[in-house]
């Protein structure tokens, strides 16, 4: 069977990494958290003292990090300069900055390289997720999906994921999913947006399995076509 290319974008929490995984998986495909890359950066400038506020400061020093995805949907990887970075790159203090970090036009143009270089060598096909990569990593993508849901249906599953660890309310949760949307979204250098031949779909009513399954759908349907 032919290689396909599959890209899902849209804010936090609409379900991209969960759907993604799991389409990924079903059909036998590689998968990529493109979010994960941007936090593993964000993290590193954090620990080695980058003012992350500082665009000019970013940029000078973002091609040093090691950054490695393992691509296998069932136990996805993340490691910087050989060391696993997944419990690190899922803080609060990373998740308040990386919109500034993954704003740097240096920092974008470094990591989506490495994204088309990961995608390019999936040989059964892949799934991308992340903010831009229907409009700018991959446009000639063969299917791309945009995933919305309400705000409070955001905010009520992020914090319910929070909860143990570095528990929040959901009104706290969702105003930063509110402030982090808004900067992804008015960035200069490829903004969270919607391809024009993006597939939309709002999330907000549907259990987990049913965009899945919807996914899929679209997804075997290209194939058909292909
Ligand atoms: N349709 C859905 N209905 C209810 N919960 C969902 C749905 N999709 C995802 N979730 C849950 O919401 C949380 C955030 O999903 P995730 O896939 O990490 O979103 P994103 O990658 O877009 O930020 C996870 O705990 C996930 O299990
Ligand atoms: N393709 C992408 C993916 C993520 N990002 C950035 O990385 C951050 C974290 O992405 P993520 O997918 O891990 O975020 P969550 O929705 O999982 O919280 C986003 O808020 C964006 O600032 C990006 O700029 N471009």
């Amino acid at each position: 069977m032919e290689s396909v290319i599959v890209a899902i974008d849209g804010p936090s929490g609409t379900g991209k990494s969960s759907t993604s995984k799991a389409v990924a998986a079903e059909l036998g495909l590689s998968y990529l958290d493109t979010g994960a890359q941007y936090r593993a950066i964000t993290w590193w400038m954090l620990t080695n003292g980058v003012d992350v506020d500082d665009p000019a400061a970013v940029a000078t020093v973002c091609d040093k990090p090691v950054i490695a995805s393992g691509t296998d949907p069932l136990a996805p990887t993340i490691s910087v300069d050989g060391a696993d970075a997944s419990g690190p790159i899922r803080t609060r203090d990373v998740t308040s900055k990386v919109s500034a970090v993954s704003a740097v036009p240096e920092v974008r143009a470094r990591i989506t390289e490495l994204q088309r270089t990961i995608a390019g060598a999936a040989e059964k096909g892949i799934v991308v997720e992340g903010r831009d990569i229907g409009t700018t990593v991959l446009p000639g993508a063969d299917l791309k999906i945009f995933l919305t849901a309400s705000p409070e249906a955001r905010a009520a599953r992020r914090s319910g994921e929070l909860k143990g660890k570095e528990a929040s309310d959901v009104e706290s949760t969702r105003e930063a999913l509110i402030k982090r949307d808004a900067a992804d979204s008015s960035r200069k250098t490829s903004p969270l947006a919607k391809a024009d031949d993006a597939v939309e779909v709002d999330t907000t009513d549907l259990t987990l399995k049913q965009v899945i399954e919807c996914v899929v759908a679209l997804v075997e349907e290209k194939r058909a076509a292909k």
